[in-house]
Parts: structure tokens; C-alpha cells; sequence
């Protein structure tokens, strides 16, 4: 009945450190069945009111049709437990999103804590090196809590005593491949206690169609896209600057666009106005009928445009000095939104050193002194290095799409931001898997958020060029 102990051949073995004459020989002590009887069953007892003080609800439902079945007899029983799941798949069938709210997903979270999680923790936290194993004994972090939204697994960690942050976010990948999902992105939850976010699929694969022109004029957020979570993506862009850096073909074009887009009934109403810089003419020309005489596409152009930029923000700065410190758009001082597409163009690639120096002080000026006066500066560049664009960290609000290199990473979202799961160097370089997807790091929050940006295509952009281009720019053309 009972299997042979390990203590059996423990018995018979001799160990001798090398060259010394010490013999060990180990002492077994043979435990009596009876005592590890004892043992597993208290055990046993102990997990069941651990379970039954956890999950009250969960095990009154599980429990009620023994109790009626022990009252009334089995039928009783049985028909308790067809009336509760036939109201269950009803709720699961009418009301799918209260079901999965209040139910479905924590149903799941249960299975997968059990399923997945607790039944890999110890492999995956000594194999990774999370766990210790100090003297015969594992000491490993601590499984607090697992819930499940639509698309991941939000797992709360105990830390070890004296393990950081880095230790697990250099060890993100062992994790993610251990629990069988793709990334892991680590988070703190308050002082030793981590969340990490597993993801079970990726609700970011399909491309989206653009997100419709809004009807209401707003100065922004402006939404281009859609969340990691499903919840919408708005991107902020009166009150900061924003850079967007990405290999070709990542996509840029969607976050310019798109934000272009949605600005669209306020640059109608002259509460904005986009200003275009666009050295490689091919992103913005096609809707430069939206931009007046506020489009540039040469360097001394785009230089001139840019220092006259300079020169509307200075004098409204003059103004408002003494009597305000933040900018409200109106049609007398709308938000003036300085849209660069390929800012490498300029700052770095352009040979002429004139030309060179005016644009990446026109932009400096623009990103250190705009945003309390209504200007704000949206740039792309495909290259993130410091020799590339000098002035990226003057950008509080970052965008990486995918990236060539994995150093590229913290170069676009700041130090750490890798580690913190933004892996931009793992987008696919497929248009349709990849294209429009990237990471957002806000001045708000250290945390990069995964989003796809909405595809706003060729037509598209001919459609909003036929509905606002006749009427956008007029009122403010003699601002220049
Ligand atoms: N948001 C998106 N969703 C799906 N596909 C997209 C999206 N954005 C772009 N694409 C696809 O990827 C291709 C490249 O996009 P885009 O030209 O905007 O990239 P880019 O980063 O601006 O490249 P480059 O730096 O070479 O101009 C597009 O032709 C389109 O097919």
C-alpha cells in the first residue's frame, strides 16, 4: 500500500569529501506511515477551511444542491443544480457582458489560478531564479491573486523579502513562457507587491478601420485607436508634445493622421490649427489642401515655418505674460498643433549646417516654451538616437512602434520602459499584424500602454480633404 520511502536508499549511501579521511554517514530516521497520515490530513483539513473562508459564495453554491439532496433526497438536489445552470447559461446568453463581469471572469480566474498558475509557480519561480532554494527548503514569492479580464491574466505577486523591481523585470520572458503566454509586463501594486499582466491573446492582431470624424469640436483628447484593454485610445496633444519613433512601415503615418482626424471639427471652428512639416513629401502632401499656406515640405521652408511659429507663440507668450499661465483655445489664439513628419530630415540628415541649427532651435523653443501657450509639436522619425534627434527628451508624451533594435526601446520611452514590458522590438514587421501598434509612454504614468492606431487610409484621407479643406484654414490665413 505504501511506496518505498526515499529515506530507504538514503540509508545505504556513504558520502566522503575528497582526499580527508571524514566519512559521513547519514542518520535516517524512519517516519512511522501513521505520522505522515496524520500530517497530509491536517493538511487537507487546513486547505479546505482555507478554501472555504477564500470562496464563501463559491462554495455555498457548490455545497447547497449536498445540503437539499441530504435534506429532500436526490431529485431535490439535481433539480437545484439544472434550475441554477440553466439560469446561468440564460444570464451567459442575454446579458453576456454583466455575466462575464460579475461570473464568467471570475470563474475563469479560478480555473487559471489553479490550472495554470499554482500548479507551475514553484518550476517557474526556481527555474527563472525568483525562487530560492536554501538548505533543502524553497523559498518562493508569494501567489496573492489572479483575476481575468477579456484579453489577460492580472496576477498580484508577494515579493521575496529583499527581491527589487528588476529582478523580475529582467526576468520577464522566463515568466511570461512559463505561465504560456507571450509577454509579461510588470507593474507595482503598492511596496512589495507586483501585478503582473500576462496576456492570454493579443485583442490588438486585426487592423482597424479610422475612427470616425468626431461630431463635437475638441481641442483633444483626440481618439486614434484602441487600448491593449479594449478601452479607447485618446491621445493628449494640447498641453504637450509628442514623438513618435518607428522602423518604415511601422505605422507612423496612422498616429498623424488619425490625430489630424480627430481635430478636424475644431480646426473647422478655428479653434486649431495644424501646422505641416513634411521633408519627405510623402505622408502629408496628400492632405495638404488642410493646411493652407501652413505646409512645407523643403528645408528652408520648413525652416521658415517653423521660426514664424516661433514668432506666433513669443508674442502671444508677450500677452499673456502676467495674466495667465495656461492657454484656452479660441479663434482669436486657437491651439496651434506643428505636425513634423521625418524630423531627421532636418535635424540630422540635412546637410546644410544653417538650415540645420535654425530648425532644432525653432523646435527646441517650440517643445520647451509652447505648451503653456497653446503650441504643441507632434514629430515622427524612424531613427530614435541621440545623434538623430537631440531634443527627444524634450517630448514629455512617447510613442515607440516597432523598433530594429531593443536598445531602441528605452531610447524612445526612457529608461526602463523595456523592462516594464514595452517590447517594441518584438511588433511584427507583417502591416497587418504590426502596423499601427506600439507603446505609449505619458508623462503620467511610467507604465507604457500597448495600443493599435486606427489605419487611416489613402481615401480616407481624400474624404477629409473633400468635407474640410474648403473651409479649415480661411479665418486664420492672415495670422502668418
Ligand atoms: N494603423 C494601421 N493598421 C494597419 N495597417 C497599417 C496601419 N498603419 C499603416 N498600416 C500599413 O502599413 C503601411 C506603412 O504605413 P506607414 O507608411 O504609415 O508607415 P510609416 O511608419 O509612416 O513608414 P515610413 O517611415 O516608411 O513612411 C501602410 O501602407 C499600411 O498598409
Amino acid at each position: 500500500m505504501f511506496r518505498k520511502l526515499p529515506g530507504d536508499e538514503a540509508r545505504n549511501l556513504v558520502s566522503t569529501t575528497p582526499d580527508t579521511a571524514v566519512v559521513f554517514r547519514p542518520a535516517v530516521v524512519r517516519t512511522p506511515a501513521v505520522v505522515s497520515i496524520v500530517i497530509w490530513l491536517s493538511r487537507l483539513i487546513a486547505s479546505l477551511i482555507r478554501i472555504l473562508w477564500r470562496h464563501p459564495i463559491a462554495c455555498a453554491v457548490a455545497l447547497a444542491p449536498v445540503g437539499v439532496a441530504l435534506a429532500y433526497g436526490w431529485r431535490w438536489g439535481l433539480a437545484l443544480v439544472g434550475v441554477v445552470t440553466m439560469t446561468g447559461l440564460s444570464w451567459a446568453l442575454l446579458g453576456r457582458a454583466s455575466f462575464l463581469r460579475l461570473i464568467g471572469w471570475r470563474l475563469l480566474a479560478w480555473w487559471r489560478l489553479i490550472w495554470v498558475y499554482r500548479r507551475h509557480w514553484q518550476p517557474v519561480m526556481v527555474v527563472s531564479g525568483l525562487g530560492r532554494h536554501i538548505r533543502g527548503r524553497d523559498y518562493l514569492p508569494r501567489l496573492l491573486k489572479v483575476s481575468c479580464t477579456s484579453w489577460a491574466d492580472l496576477v498580484t505577486v508577494k515579493m521575496l523579502n529583499g527581491q527589487s523591481v528588476k529582478d523580475w523585470t529582467d526576468r520577464v520572458d522566463h515568466v511570461a513562457h512559463g505561465f504560456g503566454s507571450r509577454t509579461c509586463r510588470v507593474a507595482v501594486a503598492r511596496a512589495g507587491r507586483l501585478t503582473l499582466t500576462l496576456p492570454r491573446h493579443d485583442p490588438l492582431a486585426a487592423p482597424l478601420p479610422a475612427v470616425p470624424i468626431p461630431d463635437v469640436v475638441s481641442v483633444g483628447p483626440v481618439e486614434i485607436g484602441t487600448q491593449e484593454d479594449g478601452r479607447p485610445l485618446h491621445l493628449k496633444v494640447h498641453g504637450t508634445h509628442v514623438l513618435i519613433a518607428g522602423a518604415t512601415g511601422s505605422g507612423k503615418g496612422s498616429y498623424l493622421w488619425g490625430t489630424i482626424r480627430g481635430l478636424l471639427p475644431a480646426m473647422r471652428a478655428g479653434l486649431v490649427e495644424v501646422w505641416a512639416l513634411d521633408p519627405k513629401r510623402m505622408e502629408l502632401s496628400l492632405g495638404r489642401a488642410l493646411f493652407g499656406n501652413r505646409y512645407a515640405a523643403a528645408p528652408a521652408d520648413c525652416a521658415d515655418l517653423l521660426e514664424a511659429a516661433v514668432s506666433v507663440m513669443q508674442e502671444r507668450a508677450d500677452r499673456f505674460g502676467g495674466s495667465q499661465r495656461s492657454h484656452t483655445p479660441t479663434t482669436e489664439d486657437p491651439f496651434v498643433l506643428v505636425v513634423v513628419d521625418e524630423v531627421a530630415f532636418l535635424t540630422a540628415y540635412q546637410p546644410d549646417k544653417g538650415l540645420r541649427l535654425r530648425i532644432t532651435a525653432a523646435l527646441a523653443v517650440l517643445t520647451t516654451q509652447g505648451r503653456a501657450v497653446g503650441f504643441g509639436v507632434m514629430a515622427a522619425l524612424q531613427d530614435p538616437r541621440k545623434e538623430v534627434m537631440n531634443i527627444r527628451n524634450l517630448f514629455p508624451d512617447k510613442i515607440a512602434l516597432r523598433l530594429d533594435e531593443s536598445e531602441q526601446v528605452d531610447m524612445v520611452l526612457g529608461d526602463g520602459a523595456r523592462d516594464r514590458g514595452a517590447l517594441a522590438d518584438h511588433i511584427s514587421p507583417v502591416p497587418e499584424l504590426g502596423a499601427g501598434v506600439g507603446y505609449m509612454r505619458l508623462e503620467t504614468s511610467p507604465d507604457p500602454v500597448r495600443a493599435r492606431a486606427a489605419y487611416v487610409s489613402d481615401d480616407d484621407i481624400r474624404a477629409m480633404v473633400a468635407q474640410f479643406a474648403p473651409v479649415v484654414f480661411e479665418p486664420a490665413d492672415g495670422d502668418r
